[in-house]
């Protein structure tokens, strides 16, 4: 139960000064809350004796006061150190979560899912940093607090007599181990299935559009009322464990009272204790409620707090599974080659790149073509470092593929993926994003590249549109164009466009076509695509089928070879005729 807290003794370190100095006013705070019962048993024996006057009540009364500014004082201080400590581990863990997510590639994806991470990314960071606040306000007072009174209770009014009241108070601490244990176990379940919730949110949102197309918003929410309902059960069942510490806390507390009534009356019948000595010793019990109760509620949030911090562990323990330990540095892109390659998706049954022999020298434009679920992807994914690096010899330039630093890899390429990622910012932001510190001149010219120029001159704020979630939206041939200028304006040693043209129109794409032809001599480019107008023009075309190379060669050749990508074109070339007849966009 306590892991919790030596897992985060880490934090507990580096804010060392903000925690003693809280938990010393805490202590003090505490101190001072346990002489107030002493003063008012004083104040009663003054009065029972007859001795109390005008002098010794201003005497007690500026006691009280100073005693109630100094609690004041004193509490405000513990109050805000423990919990301004909690808002910095949750901003801490969330970096250092953020952090470890960024590092991750594919397969950690595919291990987890994205609604998952988003729960234990909050809530479960929340209940950690609930330990680190509440959860030490409790343990400190489950066990300081609780020592200092019944210490009180011991050297002012009566050793026996507190050993009588704590007494009943020893089985408690059996119901709370037992039902500590469930609560662990219920909280963990609970949290696995608001992780279910979160992912089926996402999901929902994500597809409202094809959810609504295809008239099934009863079935979703039908689902989603079965899951929340999951949730609410186990909830339920956390709640329901967790509602039996105070009633528990409430009767071995009545108990201890009923004992400190009588054999405290007897006491005082046999003129062991002043009537002053038992008043007291009822405050003092009166204030034991608490951090009895407090005793519940760090078992509680400690349980919970351990359930969670397996779960935020299980999330920054777990890795993607890659090595990465290459050293070379590299700036230039020579020739890359493949020589007898072979990879496999570790889920996948059958070899998805297969004996695959490739040469691409610097500067040549390579084209990927063939059916779905050829491998054209799976290749880039070869080159993106994104998956483990299959088997066979890949190298670029003089070194093995595997031997170079993975950022200095990525720094080299330009990607334009098939799903095209825009941030929720402006036109001009999403563009940098590819350089840091390019100009207004260098931005407009990677749009005229990506034939983005029209479309921006009828965009009213220009540059500074807003895109995405928050600002307009845009269509998919915009959103590819945007995509293509941010790779276009880093200039790469090589450019990845994996299906990147697919949502612009013929002549659209010519001129993309050639214009990154025209800025990327010397430099190397890969277009993967399903419209063979589009590698045309490249240096080197293979047609991928299964996982293997079936033809390759530049067009003409392949043309004269008479194979897949023969017909393809032809059929292409048919389709693209008519639709000049109807006299629709080419
Ligand atoms: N993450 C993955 N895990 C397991 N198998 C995968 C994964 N991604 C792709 N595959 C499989 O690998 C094969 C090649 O897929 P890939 O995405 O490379 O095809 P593609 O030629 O790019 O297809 P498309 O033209 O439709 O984009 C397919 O059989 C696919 O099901």
């Amino acid at each position: 139960m306590f892991d919790v807290i030596k897992k985060l003794k880490f934090f507990f370190k580096e804010n060392a000064l903000q925690y003693t100095f809280s938990f010393i006013a805490l202590g003090l705070g505490n101190l001072c809350a346990v002489l107030i019962p002493y003063i008012v048993g004083m104040i009663i024996d003054d009065i029972v004796n007859g001795i109390m006057n005008t002098q010794r009540l201003q005497m007690y009364s500026i006691v009280f006061i100073a005693l109630i500014i100094l609690t004041y004082l004193l509490d405000f201080s513990w109050v805000f150190g423990l919990f301004s400590g909690a808002y910095k581990l949750q901003k801490q863990m969330r970096s250092k979560m953020m952090r470890h997510l960024l590092r991750m590639r594919a397969p950690y994806f595919e291990r987890f899912r994205t609604g998952d991470l988003m729960a234990r990314g909050t809530q479960d960071i929340r209940t950690l940093a609930d330990t680190a606040g509440y959860g030490m306000e409790v343990l400190m007072t489950s066990t300081v607090y609780l020592g200092v009174l019944v210490t009180m209770m011991g050297i002012t009014v009566s050793w026996a007599l507190t050993a009588a009241t704590i007494l009943p108070l020893v089985p408690m601490i059996y119901v709370f181990r037992k039902k500590g244990a469930e609560i662990d176990e219920r909280y963990e379940t609970a949290q696995k299935s608001f992780s279910k919730v979160n992912e089926d949110v996402l999901e929902m949102v994500d597809g409202t559009r094809v959810i609504r197309a295809y008239v099934k918003e009863e079935d979703f929410i039908k689902k989603f009322k079965k899951q929340t309902e999951d949730l609410y059960n186990k909830n339920n069942l956390v709640a329901k464990t967790g509602a039996v510490f105070g009633p528990t806390v409430k009767i071995f507390e009545g108990l201890s009272v009923v004992v400190a009534l009588s054999y405290g009356s007897f006491l005082v019948a046999s003129g062991t204790l002043t009537v002053g000595n038992m008043i007291a010793f009822q405050l003092y019990l009166g204030m034991t409620i608490w951090p009895i109760i407090a005793v519940s509620e760090l078992i509680l949030i400690l349980r919970q707090g351990s359930a969670s911090m397996r779960r935020v562990e299980e999330i920054m323990d777990a890795t993607d599974g890659l090595v990465l330990d290459g050293q070379e540095d590299i700036t230039e892109v020579k020739d890359i080659q493949f020589n007898q390659f072979n990879f496999r998706y570790g889920s996948s049954e059958s070899v998805n790149l297969e004996n695959l022999d490739l040469d691409l020298e610097k500067g040549k434009l390579l084209g990927i073509v063939g059916k779905t679920g050829s491998g054209k992807t799976t290749l880039i994914r070869q080159l993106l470092n994104q998956y483990p690096i299959g088997t066979g010899s890949f190298d670029m330039g003089e070194f093995a593929y595997q031997q170079y630093q993975d950022p200095a890899l990525r720094r080299m390429i330009g990607y334009v993926p098939q799903d095209h990622v825009l941030f929720s910012r402006s036109v001009r932001e999403n563009i940098a994003f590819g350089k840091k510190e390019a100009t207004d001149e260098e931005i407009m010219a990677s749009i005229r590249n990506a034939s983005f120029e029209d479309d921006l001159k009828k965009m009213e704020r220009g540059l500074d549109t807003l895109i995405g979630e928050k600002g307009m939206s845009i269509s998919g041939g915009q959103k590819q164009r945007i995509s293509i200028a941010r790779a276009l304006i880093k200039d790469p040693q090589i450019l990845i466009l994996d299906d990147s043209l697919s949502a612009v129109d013929a002549k659209t794409e010519q001129n993309i076509i050639e214009n990154i032809q025209k800025v990327r001599k010397n430099k190397t480019s890969i277009i993967t695509t399903h419209r063979l107008s589009a590698v045309k023009q490249a240096d080197e075309i293979i047609v991928m089928d299964n996982g293997k190379i079936l033809e390759r060669g530049t067009h003409d050749e392949l043309i004269r070879q008479k194979g897949w990508y023969y017909e393809q074109f032809l059929r292409q070339e048919i389709k693209s005729n008519e639709t000049d007849v109807k006299g629709e966009v080419k």
